[in-house]
């Protein structure tokens, strides 16, 4: 018998919060179910991702776009937002010449379906070029009936919506332009060339412009045409080309705070941190399909709930619930007085056969019940050694191993006290996915 977890109130959503945080948590709480019905689109949709900057302001080496977060290059979170929308055809995506082997290994070990990639030019809108006159080649990918709308979002704002898409993608092709806007943090002030104040802007009056925007193909085709060497070396503004040399006045749509840009090193701290909520959000329990097992479930189900935190109930992963294993990013087995870590290992290697290449850690949590008076390590046929020795080769399948000892008093109120600390354990090994922590037993 599956049992649901009861609707678990979401932090984020209280008022003034976005009603999802982004493309990638989207996906997520959509667990393999399509989210698109209600946001599809009938006419042809391809987008340009440009990626061939350097990165200066975040002081790395390594170009942002390029940066691993959660063992997943940043730029990997991106396209993957675009490519699960089933109504955008084609991704083009301009990375420097340098970077074009990476990019080809990006797409190969995260298993990219709709990519292409195209050389990068000296400055952002150079890059965007380059994409965008791709897009009017025939080749493969190219939608019987031309591009269509093209939407322009840079590789390093991993969070948009298919939601959003949709409405920047109607109100393109309604306008022939549109873009994401976002109220102005500061107040933007005009300085003297001697560094004193000339004057400041109306706040109220100014909008932030952020990305995605969108275009019809050919409103940006030719604004790219007609635009001078000045646009292509200090222009930051494809709206502003569109409205120059087409006449083409973009609609303006709010956007979510997360379509933020990553800019600076802390930015990227920033998007690990989202990404990291959301995989924390839902986790699935495992019970064996005893009635014990169940009951802990249960109770873990609760104070896990009191911590804003989902878990689904299971008794296995065969049959129909097997799907759990290529769309939950957390697993939890419980194990009643199992010695020999028998049923954890069926798991991973069920997850290993299910998911051979996640796209970000998963995490399993053996959590082994012991009676009131069994001793933490008595009656453990496996050495502690057992389970790190797993956990490492688990960690190869990129599937994080941790165990935690939870012991069933008799004593109800020590019982309840066990558990309420099992959940938290819980939340803080499936949100930090500390590597440090593998294998270890953790007691509750
Ligand atoms: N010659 C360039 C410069 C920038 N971009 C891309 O444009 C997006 C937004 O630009 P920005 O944040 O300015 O990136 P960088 O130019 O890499 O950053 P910095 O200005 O700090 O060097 C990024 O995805 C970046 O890779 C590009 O495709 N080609
Ligand atoms: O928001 C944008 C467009 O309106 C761009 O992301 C922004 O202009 C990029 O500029 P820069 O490369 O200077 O960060």
């Amino acid at each position: 018998m599956e049992v649901r977890h009861p609707k678990v109130q979401n932090k984020r959503t209280g008022p003034g919060r976005p009603a999802n945080p982004g493309g990638f948590l989207d996906g997520h709480a959509c667990k393999g179910v399509t989210c698109s019905a209600a946001h599809s689109v009938d006419f042809p949709v391809s987008v340009v991702l440009p990626a061939g900057g350097t990165g200066e302001r975040t002081g790395l080496q390594t170009p942002k776009q390029f940066c691993s977060v959660l063992g997943r290059p940043l730029i990997s979170y991106t396209i993957q937002a675009f490519e699960r929308v089933p109504w955008i055809q084609r991704i083009v995506v301009a990375v420097a010449k340098e970077s074009t082997d990476l990019m080809a290994d990006i797409i190969r070990r995260f298993r990219h379906q709709k990519v292409q990639v195209v050389s990068g030019g000296s400055t952002r809108h150079r890059s965007i070029c380059n994409g965008v006159m791709a897009l009017g080649e025939d080749g493969e990918g190219m939608a019987p009936d031309g591009p269509g709308v093209v939407i322009i979002h840079d590789a390093v704002r991993p969070f948009v919506e298919e939601e959003f898409l949709q409405k920047i993608a109607t109100a393109a092709r309604e306008h022939g332009a549109a873009g994401a806007i976002r109220p102005l943090v500061s107040t933007v002030i005009a300085t003297t060339s001697e560094g004193f104040l000339d004057h400041s802007l109306e706040r109220a009056k100014y909008r932030a412009s952020e990305m995605p925007q969108g275009f019809s193909y050919d409103v940006i085709r030719q604004a790219y045409q007609r635009c001078s060497e000045t646009d292509f070396e200090f222009g930051t503004e494809c709206l502003h080309l569109a409205l120059q040399y087409c006449g083409t006045n973009a609609k303006l749509i709010e956007g979510p705070p997360t379509l933020w840009k990553v800019t600076y090193r802390k930015d990227l701290a920033a998007a690990e941190s989202v990404i990291k909520e959301s995989l924390s959000e839902s986790a699935l329990v495992i019970t064996g399909g005893r009635a014990s097992a169940a009951a802990l479930a249960e109770a873990l189900q609760k104070a896990a709930g009191a911590l804003q935190m989902g878990l689904d109930l299971v008794p296995d992963v065969t049959a129909e619930n097997s799907r759990y294993l290529q769309t939950e990013s957390n697993f939890i087995q419980v194990s009643i007085n199992d010695p020999c870590l028998s049923e954890v290992e069926a798991l991973i290697q069920a997850l290993e056969e299910a998911n051979p290449a996640p796209l970000h850690p998963l995490v399993v949590i053996w959590m082994r019940v012991v009676g009131e008076d069994e001793a933490s390590d008595s009656g453990m046929v496996a050495p502690a050694s057992a389970l790190v020795d797993m956990a490492s080769a688990a960690k190869l399948h990129q599937i994080l191993l941790y165990g935690i000892q939870i012991h069933q008093s008799k004593d109800s109120e020590r019982r309840d006290r066990s558990v309420t600390r099992a959940a938290q354990i819980v939340r803080v090994l499936i949100r930090e996915r500390s590597p440090a922590l593998v294998g270890q037993l953790l007691q509750a």
